[in-house]
């Protein structure tokens, strides 16, 4: 059963799409704020649930490390994909691979087109374009079936730009090779009779691993898979070695306590959601420590007084929440606190709950808390925003998420007004496994990009289509009117698609990229926001802003430059990254 990202659940094939439709945002099962003496927990409470989490904690680590030993993984871990896009060559990753090296960027031959200028495609009724781009397409350009265009006979044949792909190395690959070296370094000087720094470092740290291991969890009998020198060393290792990226640390305490929370089994959690959680914790990081601290301080006082009230206004702004939200978190929170006495991490629950109630707002006006595409029907998102603000990479990450959930995936590439986007896009493609239908000329219309991405994405039954745009043109007027023509011809071409407008929002630029935001709401018809670069910036707050004085739905959050670093978002999880001590 594959696991499908956008959902946070595994899809279950005996349903219908839409029964199979459900929020991604895991309903929270944290206790809401009751009154004080019912909801104070009392030692034996707090004990009982501590041990619910360790328990629950452990059996999800056990079955990261049994699914990280086993050689039918479900999916590959970030670490993984790393390996796999620098070396190709190993065995071991082969099957993966293979299909990677073999995507296909479709380029749409630019001499076998109907030449779509722009004052041509504004001419022509829409009747024409669909006429001469059918045409066009029949022709030579896009493959119109399956049949007639398998993938890698595609990548034989006509594309040839992207076969070598740049590859960066994923940070975690960096710390797998760091771990190899070390335990390598340390196994080549066990012959050495003297005790050197490094093997004495080892040692401690393996001794101070074990401990905390063996008063965690239970080690399970190691299994040898491969009777060689490299696994005779690998057994000297301590356990986190063994299982890249999985540590059982404080992180993968924190991150275990919001999956349970939102009632999610200890089987069901892989390594990936866990780090993504710790990812973005850590991101949130700056934001958290700027106002949690003294948020408790401050609201740990019983009722606000005018002082306290102007210092929360304070913290909020600095972290970018923008004026109304705070407003309106503040009056929420003096309402509270004027009735109740209230200690400080009651306070804070409630300040939780404020914020998540804020974040889920747009979705309980639209109807439509799920945002997975929705299977066996075209769904065309429409990735928007100013440039830089990282909407190539976005659509490389949901791309890779679509890939990994069993859609099937296409990208458009209209970013045309910027050379090196599209080969930007062709790269993040390569990566996630992903074709892109992209014209190479220079200054082509992405108008007509968009229309050929569309007709191949009808004829090989695409589920996924993400159409990248330009984030700048000679000026505003000329950006927004080429969004609007996009728009149009998407809404004319594909009637029955299931349509999204994403707006990418760089987080680093907080209030300020709020601005921007009004004006492409007009041009693409906004229906969401995907945030990025949470990772590292002080203006967190600005989730809450772009809900609240634009109205739309945060659906993804990035927190890193990685393919594994964009998710769904979820107002608990983000909440808990935000407040939690
Ligand atoms: N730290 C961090 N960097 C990110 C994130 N998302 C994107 N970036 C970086 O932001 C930069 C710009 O990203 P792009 O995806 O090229 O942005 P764009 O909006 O497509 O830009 P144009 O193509 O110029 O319109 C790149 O260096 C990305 O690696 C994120 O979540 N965290």
């Amino acid at each position: 059963m594959v696991f499908n990202w956008f959902r946070r659940q595994h899809n279950d094939s005996s349903k219908t799409p839409s029964e199979n439709k459900q929020g991604e945002t895991p309903p929270a099962k944290e206790p809401q704020p009751e009154p004080a003496e019912t909801s104070t927990p009392t030692p034996e409470t707090a004990q009982d649930s501590t041990a619910d989490l360790l328990a629950f904690a452990k059996a999800a680590y056990k079955n990261i490390q049994q699914k990280q030993q086993s050689p039918e993984a479900e999916t590959p871990t970030d670490s993984a994909v790393a390996q796999t896009l620098v070396e190709p060559t190993a065995t071991e990753i082969q099957p993966v691979q293979t299909s990677k090296a073999v995507d296909t960027v479709t380029e749409v031959d630019e001499t076998a087109q109907s030449p779509h200028t722009d004052a041509a495609v504004e001419e022509q009724s829409t009747q024409e374009i669909e006429t001469s781009q059918v045409q066009a397409a029949d022709a030579t350009v896009v493959p119109t079936t399956t049949e007639e265009l398998p993938i890698s006979v595609t990548a034989a044949d006509s594309v040839t730009e992207v076969t070598e792909e740049p590859t960066t190395l994923n940070p975690e690959l960096t710390v797998d090779e760091t771990e190899t070296v070390d335990t390598e370094s340390v196994t080549s000087q066990e012959s050495q009779p003297a005790i050197s720094f490094l093997e004495r470092a080892a040692a401690e740290r393996q001794a101070k691993q074990e401990r905390l291991i063996a008063s965690a969890i239970e080690v399970p009998q190691p299994q040898v898979v491969q009777p060689s020198a490299a696994t005779a060393a690998s057994t000297t290792t301590p356990e986190a070695e063994k299982f890249p990226g999985l540590a059982f640390d404080e992180g993968f305490m924190w991150s275990a306590e919001v999956l349970a929370a939102q009632g999610r089994r200890a089987e069901d959690v892989s390594i990936e959601e866990i780090n993504w959680l710790k990812k973005l914790r850590q991101g949130l990081d700056k934001t958290r420590r700027g106002i949690l601290n003294q948020l408790k301080a401050i609201v740990g006082q019983g009722p606000l007084n005018q002082a306290a009230v102007t210092e929360i206004e304070s913290l909020l702004l600095q972290a970018d929440v923008g004026v109304e939200a705070t407003d309106y978190i503040i009056s929420a929170l003096q309402k509270k606190l004027r009735e109740d006495v209230t200690p400080p991490e009651e306070a804070i629950a409630f300040l939780k709950e404020i914020l998540r109630h804020m974040l889920d707002e747009p979705l309980q006006k639209s109807h439509k808390p799920s945002f997975a595409p929705e299977k066996e029907t075209l769904n065309i998102w429409l990735i928007t925003g100013v440039n830089g603000a990282g909407k190539t990479t976005t659509i490389g990450k949901i791309s890779h998420l679509a890939k990994k959930s069993g859609y099937k995936c296409l990208i458009g590439a209209a970013d045309t007004f910027r050379a090196a986007a599209v080969e930007q896009v062709k790269v993040w493609g390569t990566r996630s496994g992903v074709e892109v239908i992209a014209n190479p000329g220079k200054n082509t219309d992405p108008a007509a990009v968009v229309f050929d991405a569309i007709a191949a994405a009808q004829s090989r039954e695409t589920e996924l289509l993400l159409v990248d745009t330009a984030g700048r043109l000679q000026n505003k007027k000329n950006l927004m009117d080429e969004l609007t023509k996009i728009r149009r011809i998407i809404d004319k071409k594909a009637p029955n698609a299931k349509i999204e407008s994403l707006l990418v929002l760089d987080a680093t630029l907080g209030q300020n990229g709020l601005r921007q935001a009004e004006v492409f709401s007009q041009a693409a018809q906004l229906s969401g926001v995907v945030l990025t670069k949470l990772d590292g910036t002080a203006k967190g707050g600005v989730a809450l802003a772009v809900v609240q004085q634009l109205g739309l739905p945060i659906r993804f959050i990035g927190a890193g430059e990685g393919i594994e670093d964009l998710r769904p978002f979820s107002s608990y999880e983000f909440v808990e990254a935000l407040l939690s001590g």
